[in-house]
């Protein structure tokens, strides 16, 4: 008899249930806390009860929990120092969607290797939350394979659907059971169409198969997610932060019945992946807030402690520490000045629009 599965697959290797890593690794009710009011934080955001803007800042990707911690405790001084002004969540990124091939973040690879110790991964990132919550600071990540949300959700105050998982059924219907506010990207291509119709999407009630806490699969059923909103990151033909990208994707929401609320990523192709126009990008929206722009919900920035970006070293004991191994980053002292004068504008909008 010829076979007819399995013709790709090489081996198959049991992965830990969730509840076996919570166990190991505890939530805390001060933690519990934390994640749940910055939840509550977000929402007033993006339903403009708080005037405050919300700031998802942070490294591309995580490689380095070590440099990820240090990271936290400088983001957590500033976080403290503006937060009249700014919700600041940092970017705690653990999976990559590469556009072809590439290192698929802390989760798949944790030691950088090729040896896939996913177990470890997932331990590690669901450690570094739990420590950087201790901190007081609160995570924000992107969820890319739809079983992960069950190991490290809890920990997690926002999330990100990606431009290229945006226009996936498999991933908003994730969403639509998640418990935090969710942000869509736009396409690669630019288009909002398909993150509009995720957020749709999103607030229904769904059915899909997925893993229960003991990593049996599983028919999950799902309310729907009420906190979803657009994340304006650029596109094929360029970025689209302007004043009229803003009201035409606002214009293109109220028409679908979705609040018009939006987030602009200064990275990706905002920046034509170069990190340093992310200042600009910044300046920007930092302006528009100033001239009373009420669309605005939030920024994203990609910062690390060390500017730009590395690749991934055969002797591993190359890497810089603190340095970007996939998007290029700003450095810890320039996104101190981004976020103070943005913090300014926010106050002064609050002067305008009084
Ligand atoms: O933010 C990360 C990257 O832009 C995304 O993962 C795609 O990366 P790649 O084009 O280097 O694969
Ligand atoms: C992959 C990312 O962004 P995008 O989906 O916009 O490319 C990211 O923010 O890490």
């Amino acid at each position: 008899m010829r076979q007819t599965s399995d013709l790709h697959v090489v081996e198959t290797r049991p992965l830990l249930a969730p509840a076996t890593v919570l166990s190991q690794l505890p939530t805390t009710p001060a933690i519990t806390a934390l994640v749940a009011d910055t939840r509550d934080r977000i929402r007033a955001i993006l339903k403009a009860r708080d005037h405050r803007l919300l700031v998802v800042v942070g490294p591309c990707s995580i490689h380095d929990v070590n440099a990820a911690y240090d990271y936290g405790q400088k983001l957590q001084a500033l976080r403290e120092e503006l937060a009249d002004s700014l919700e600041i969540v940092m970017r705690v990124y653990f999976e990559k969607p590469r556009t072809s091939v590439g290192w698929k973040g802390l989760i798949n690879d944790p030691h950088l290797d090729d040896s896939y110790d996913i177990n470890t991964g997932l331990q590690l990132a669901r450690k570094l939350l739990l420590d950087l919550a201790e901190l007081g600071m609160p995570a924000a990540t992107e969820l890319l394979d739809p079983i992960i949300p069950q190991y490290i959700a809890d920990l997690v105050a926002w999330t990100a659907i990606g431009a290229r998982t945006t226009e996936s059924q498999t991933h908003r219907q994730m969403a639509s059971g998640l418990s935090m506010p969710v942000g869509f990207k736009n396409g690669t291509d630019g288009h909002l169409d398909s993150a509009i119709n995720a957020m749709l999407a999103a607030k229904q009630t769904h059915h899909f198969l997925g893993i229960n806490a003991q990593g049996l699969a599983s028919i999950v059923t799902t309310t729907g997610n009420p906190d979803s909103h657009l994340v304006l990151r650029g596109g094929k033909d360029g970025p689209n932060y302007s004043s009229d990208h803003i009201e035409m994707a606002a214009t293109l929401l109220q028409h679908k019945g979705l609040p018009q609320r939006i987030m602009v990523d200064c990275s990706h192709a905002n920046a034509d992946k170069d990190h340093n126009k992310q200042v600009a990008v910044l300046q920007n929206i930092a302006g528009q807030l100033q001239r009373g722009n009420r669309h605005i919900l939030g920024v994203m920035v990609e910062s690390h402690l060390v500017a730009g970006h590395q690749a991934i070293p055969a002797d591993l004991r190359q890497l810089t520490y603190g340095q970007s191994i996939t998007d290029a980053c700003v450095d810890f002292p320039t996104t101190v000045e981004m976020l103070q004068d943005l913090a300014q504008a926010v106050r002064n909008q609050a002067l305008v629009v009084r």
